[in-house]
């Protein structure tokens, strides 16, 4: 391990005399490069860099003048070199260090600006194994990290917005602070890490490793955030590398700034409407469905999905799968709702939001394909957990009728309908459904009885409102999304007006709590497919 040497304190102010640009990705580098040069700095640069610098009709000099070696092996080899290296990590004030720059003519590079070859791209676009290969940066990070350990001296620019920082000390002071530089460090070291996130999750999927001994999640800022899930936490928000059209990469066209429960509610209200191929909407209420529904039109099913729980909806995270038109923004802004995110929203309907100033609408660039794999995280002290994705989806080929009574097609079509809803509440889960409309849900409750409880109470109260004198759960699709452990849950279900059963099945008390419902009659599926949500 080396020592911590003695050197001299770092300077606080530094005047840059030569800054190295190496750029994929050239936007913006015309003028950067002007205001460098302006503020009398040398540019020094790397073959496509430096040849788009001197078509700007800037003096600049190509790297290889400097390190003596042309570039070669298709670029794989270009800034590798003591006299580059030597440059960003040489400690000026350092006796030492000062002579061997002088002895190897080593001159100090004062500014990076790299961006990276474009990995994360060239994998999202499709291009296939070599391309990924040649995509990765050996070079670029290398200075990266070479300029951010001696941040004492150098300013490493990672993205636009760091070089920006740059040039405005320049302009203010001349100079670059030790505070600043410390801070580019710090997002450097940032940008480096979450390269090699992308790289080795990447590399990971390609030898199908799983669980790898090591594991890094990358992230980009998308948004600071007032606070976390409570205004005593501190929270923020960051976009990783997978391109899942939500909640991370949608617009916002108007309204307060998001919260982190808003983020959370809108993304598990997409990820579930996301799953009906009819026009539909799911209203959310801290991270559960409160009322979901498909229907003719997007009006209709937001009208059904309220019909469910109009009490919870009150403040909700409302999703749709298609764009919004005028009639639906009308019938969504008649009750207070936190945010409403759609795939679309024509100019009408977005002037009927514009009315609504705190209403939060976000405008994605579609939908996410519920079979799509992909991994997600979880938080535990000390650690994280990963899986894959929940992408389970039930068809009527895949259910086994384990009762006496065989499901009518429309009720096969409920318990479809309510399992899918299902997968996406907290466990334990019971979801009533009936018409392509949730009836009552029971979320997040330590048994299933009570689960199965508190969405007849729903389901019973949502049929007063609607004047119907009866439940709206009579004659419903139960869907549990684990199997029943005992047959007090499925009698509740009974209770409450469930005709049909739709669970996983596995229990050892399966052949009671079969023999529970050919006794009242219904007509019940299992799925052997398990869908906990916790
Ligand atoms: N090999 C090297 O020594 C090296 N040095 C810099 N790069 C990258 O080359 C790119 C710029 O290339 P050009 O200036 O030739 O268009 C930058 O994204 C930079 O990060 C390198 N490329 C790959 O490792």
């Amino acid at each position: 391990m080396p020592a911590a040497p003695d050197f001299p304190p770092a300077p606080d102010r530094v005047t840059p005399r030569r800054a190295l640009i190496s750029l994929s990705d050239k936007t913006g580098l015309e003028a950067t490069a002007r205001a460098l040069h302006g503020a009398g700095v040398e540019l020094v640069s790397t073959g496509g860099t430096r040849a788009a610098i001197a078509a700007f009709g800037l003096p600049v000099k190509d790297v290889a003048d400097l390190t003596g070696f042309p570039e070669m092996m298709d670029g794989r080899v270009k800034t590798l070199h003591p006299v580059v290296h030597g440059g960003l990590l040489g400690v000026r004030d350092a006796a030492e260090h000062k002579a061997a720059m002088d002895a190897h003519g080593i001159g100090p590079i004062d500014i990076v600006w790299i961006d990276l070859y474009p990995f994360e791209k060239t994998v999202e676009s499709g291009g296939g194994f070599e391309a990924a290969i040649e995509n990765i940066d050996i070079g670029g990070p290398a200075m990266i990290r070479s300029g951010a350990k001696n941040h004492g001296y150098v300013a490493v620019a990672v993205d636009a917005d760091a070089i920006g920082l740059v040039l405005e000390a320049l302009q203010a002071d001349g100079a670059t602070s030790l505070e600043l530089r410390k801070r580019l460090a710090a997002r450097a070291f940032a940008r480096t890490a979450a390269y090699d996130a992308a790289v080795s999750g990447w590399f990971a999927g390609q030898v199908d490793d799983a669980a790898p001994v090591r594991k890094s999640i990358g992230g980009t800022l998308a948004q600071t955030l007032r606070y976390g899930e409570n205004p005593h936490q501190t929270g923020a928000f960051y976009r990783t590398g997978e391109r899942r059209p939500g909640v991370a990469h949608a617009e916002q066209v108007q309204g307060k700034e998001l919260g982190y429960n808003n983020i959370a509610d809108a993304d598990a209200a997409y990820e579930l409407v996301a799953e009906f191929e009819r026009p539909a909407c799911v209203i959310v209420k801290h991270a559960n469905p409160c009322g979901v529904a498909v229907g003719g039109d997007l009006s209709e099913a937001y009208a059904r999905a309220l019909e469910c729980d109009p009490v919870s909806a009150f403040g909700g995270v409302i999703a749709v799968n298609r764009p919004l038109g005028e009639a639906d923004a009308r019938a969504i802004t008649e009750i207070f709702t936190e945010v409403v995110i759609a795939p679309g929203a024509d100019e009408a309907a977005r002037a009927v939001f514009a009315a609504k100033k705190n209403l939060r609408l976000l405008i994605t660039d579609g939908l996410p394909d519920p079979h799509a794999p992909g991994e997600v995280f979880r938080s535990v002290a000390g650690g994280f957990l990963v899986q894959s994705r929940d992408v389970a989806r039930i068809t009527p080929a895949d259910l086994k009728i384990v009762t006496k009574r065989r499901p009518t097609p429309a009720e096969i079509e409920d318990m479809l309908f309510a399992f899918t809803v299902a997968k996406h509440v907290k466990s334990n889960a019971i979801v009533y459904a009936r018409d392509g409309q949730t009836a009552g849900i029971g979320a997040g409750q330590m048994n299933r009885r009570d689960s199965a409880r508190i969405a007849a109470i729903r389901a019973r109260e949502a049929g007063e409102a609607k004047g119907l004198g009866r439940s709206l759960a009579e004659g419903s699709a139960c869907a549990s999304e684990a199997f029943f452990p005992f047959a007090d849950g499925l009698l509740e279900a009974v209770a409450a007006g469930a005709t049909s059963v739709i669970q996983p099945g596995g229990s050892i008390r399966d052949e009671e709590v079969i023999a529970a419902a050919d006794e009242k009659g219904v007509a019940m599926a299992f799925t052997g497919v398990r869908v906990f949500r916790h």
